[in-house]
């Protein structure tokens, strides 16, 4: 028998009742266990808030308690007094790169010495980026042009978590991937040891695709609905980017979408806010991710990934979200702290 629950006038399902509300208290506690899944019959988790002994909650306490949390967890303005903190409890820095360390091929402002000083101070830096038009080889050259040396190992694109989702399922060899995106996913591909040319197709990959075209949305579409078992991926959802320094474009959201559009599919997302990458990042990076702040300028992307890995975030205002919308009432994702800029962190602690 089917339930489903009324909540602030809304009839939820048992699914969306458990993705809207019970996933996100449960994100937000720190110690959740989940004894059943059964949610036709009852909704019930045991929670270990830090203010409530662990109890069996049921889904209208779990929506007070969620509005609470939430309530109490309203982004912080970074400032002298509160930065401190931050800084000494943090080990690296996961930096998102578009609307964080450039905008197009345009350094924000203050970056490249505020990334010097963190380094100074014993801080490892590693940048996560959902862009999958460049590779990290290609990422470590634009660092480079750009008078930032980074090396090829700090950086995780979804370019490379592409390749190395395919890795990972052991994808066979003998299979070949179609890429709608750019260059850096076919150089990961190839790196990994798959090819994406000929056929006969076992994964279509879709990411940003500056040259989309009704011929490649109609050859990945075949891919997908005429081969059993071909997988879709997405490098990422992103709805759009700073392409250029002065304007946002159309992200790879834009393509994905299309695609859902005539597959009637859903890929898997190996990017952000997926945590898939946290995998690799982990496995250079011996440190727990309670002791990483994740510094982005998406909510729905990076302080998502970063909530999801369990990490300190960082939003800041200088790319594509505005204080207006990180304000508004229906954003339901809010980081730990906020600011306007990464060279904020040099600004506020710095010589
Ligand atoms: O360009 C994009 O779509 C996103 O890139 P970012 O993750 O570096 O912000």
């Amino acid at each position: 028998m089917s339930t489903s629950f009324a909540l602030m006038g809304l009839r939820l399902d048992p699914l969306q009742c458990f993705t809207s509300i019970i996933q996100p208290l449960i994100a937000n506690c720190q110690n959740p266990t989940i004894p059943s899944k059964n949610l036709d019959t009852k909704v019930a988790c045991k929670l270990q808030a830090s203010h409530t002994k662990a109890a069996t909650i049921t889904p209208v306490r779990c929506y007070k308690l969620y509005r609470m949390n939430t309530a109490k967890r309203a982004a912080q303005l970074l400032s002298t007094q509160n930065i401190r903190s931050l800084f000494d409890s943090v080990e690296a820095f996961l930096f998102d790169c578009d609307g964080v360390i450039w905008k197009g091929d345009k350094l924000i402002d203050g970056v490249s010495e505020t990334l010097d000083w963190l380094r100074s101070k014993g801080k490892k830096l590693v940048f996560v980026t959902n862009n999958s038009l460049k590779s990290r080889i290609q990422y470590a050259k634009k660092f480079h042009s750009l008078g930032i040396s980074v090396a090829e190992d700090e950086i995780f694109s979804s370019s490379f978590a592409a390749a190395m989702y395919l890795k990972v399922n052991n994808f066979p060899q003998e299979k070949k991937v179609y890429v709608i995106g750019g260059e850096g996913i076919l150089e990961e591909l190839q790196l990994a040891g798959f090819k994406g040319l000929g056929g006969p197709v076992g994964a279509v990959v879709v990411g940003i695709d500056p040259r989309i075209n009704y011929y490649k949305l109609q050859y990945g579409t075949l891919c997908i609905r005429e081969n059993p078992g071909c997988l879709f991926i997405a490098t990422n959802r992103d709805a759009v980017g700073h392409m250029t320094d002065l304007q946002e474009w159309p992200g790879a959201g834009s393509m994905v979408a299309a695609m859902c559009g005539s597959t009637e599919r859903e890929p898997i997302v190996v990017g952000k806010p997926s945590t898939f990458m946290m995998d690799f990042l982990l496995q250079k990076f011996h440190i727990n991710t309670s002791k990483m702040c994740m510094v982005g300028d998406r909510l729905d992307t990076d302080i998502l990934f970063g909530q999801n890995a369990g990490c300190k975030t960082l939003l800041v205002l200088s790319g594509v979200t505005t204080q207006t919308t990180l304000e508004d009432p229906s954003n339901n994702v809010q980081p730990d702290y906020y600011t306007s800029q990464m060279s904020d962190l040099l600004r506020l602690l710095g010589p």
